[in-house]
């Protein structure tokens, strides 16, 4: 299993930067999933990754071993395409060991392969049909045995969540762990399904225009945001500017600071070493309050902020409900309950609501332009 290192990558489309300075590491092992809206550059940095596309600046590693320049059929990159991309004159079979065939791997060894493989992802059954008769969940199966039996370094899969609806996609997660618990494999998921990659991923790399914003374990990078596109990318969130008040250290060591904001004075707790030298007071920075953060009382632990609010309206979502309120001086809040714990909550209802200074995130890169 390698480690992969991303440095500085850059390819350019005449005007268009579609990969604008990219970095990114993934330790051995590791799935890592790079989200990002349209257009963000992930197609082009997956082509990238496999030597499909030539960069004009920057570095790839795998291991110690600089691989942005190797060509893609000796780079060790197996990649499961957009669509899959199966061929459809070849049948299951074929299609799979196609990369096999172009290795010029010996026939016995060839058929040992193939079978394995065929059978870690149950597709034996398949392997005389065409693409054409296969279904969504067959066809990606197919497409992720050709893409790792040749034992590849590197597993890129581009979009393979996009054809399914919500249990679809389950299944297709379930399959990928299958393969990385069967092969063991660093792999790259590119994905604008950002709860799937939260739930099924080791790290979360948030893409935009061309840059990774931020990379790291799905809770560090939802509760840790860097700035407000990561925080509002992963999820819904309340921002709210204010400036410094005074910084403080908490009952358990954790840097504390705290913020005057629309809300009142709220007390946030920095987690990393970013913020190591004090902010004076009066600097501007914005922060982040996830809405399932956001608690309703009645009883309140002492060390938490609390502020006034009334709730202006409920919408039922199944598992949650989303509540709406106006807090000081009509600041809008959303919040979000488990809906069996919210079954009491009237609109127009007035009350206290509370979040634990844990969950108040500065964002480190607004600082100073909030
Ligand atoms: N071959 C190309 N020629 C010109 N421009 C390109 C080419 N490939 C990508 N681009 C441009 O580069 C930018 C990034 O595109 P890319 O497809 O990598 O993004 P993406 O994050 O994968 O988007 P999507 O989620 O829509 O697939 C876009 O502005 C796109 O128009």
């Amino acid at each position: 299993m390698i480690r992969l290192t991303v440095d500085g990558l850059v390819k350019r489309f005449g005007q268009v930067a579609a990969v604008d300075g990219a970095s990114l590491e993934v330790a051995p092992g590791e799935l890592c999933a790079v989200v990002g809206p349209p257009g963000a550059g992930k197609s082009t940095l997956s082509r990238l990754l496999a030597g499909l596309e030539t960069p004009d600046d920057g570095e790839v590693f795998f291991d110690d071993r600089m691989v942005q320049s190797t060509p893609p059929r000796e780079r060790g990159v197996g990649v499961v395409f957009p669509d899959f991309a199966l061929w459809p004159t070849m049948t299951v079979a074929e299609n799979v060991a196609y990369p096999l065939a172009i290795r010029r791997v010996k026939a016995p060894e060839r058929r040992r392969r193939l079978a394995e493989t065929l059978s870690m992802l149950r597709i034996d059954s398949l392997a005389g049909k065409r693409p054409e008769q296969l279904s969504p969940a067959q066809a990606f199966r197919v497409a992720l045995a050709r893409a790792v039996v040749a034992g590849p370094d590197l597993l890129i899969l581009d979009e393979p969540l996009d054809p399914f609806d919500s249990r679809g996609k389950a299944e297709v997660l379930a399959e990928i762990r299958t393969v990385r618990e069967e092969v063991g494999i660093t792999a790259i998921l590119l994905t604008r399904s950002v709860a799937e990659a939260l739930a099924a991923c080791d790290r979360v790399a948030v893409m935009d225009l061309g840059r990774i914003l931020q990379a790291g374990p799905p809770d560090d990078v939802y509760n840790g945001p860097v700035d407000a596109f990561v925080a509002r990318f992963l999820g819904p969130t309340n921002l709210l500017q204010g400036q410094i008040d005074g910084n403080g250290a908490g009952p358990d060591g954790r840097r504390e600071l705290v913020v005057r904001t629309p809300l009142g004075r709220l007390v946030a707790t920095m987690p990393g070493p970013a913020l190591a030298v004090p902010l004076p007071p009066g600097t501007p920075v914005t922060l982040s309050i996830r809405p399932e953060t956001l608690a309703f009382g009645p009883t309140i632990p002492a060390d938490w902020n609390r502020f006034p609010a009334t709730i202006e309206r409920m919408s039922f979502q199944g598992e949650t409900r989303l509540i709406e309120l106006r807090g000081p001086g009509d600041w809008p809040i959303t919040a979000k309950a488990l809906q069996s714990r919210s079954r009491a909550l009237r609109e127009g209802q007035s009350l206290t609501l509370s979040v634990a200074p844990e969950f108040v995130t500065l964002l480190p890169g607004r600082l100073g332009n909030a």
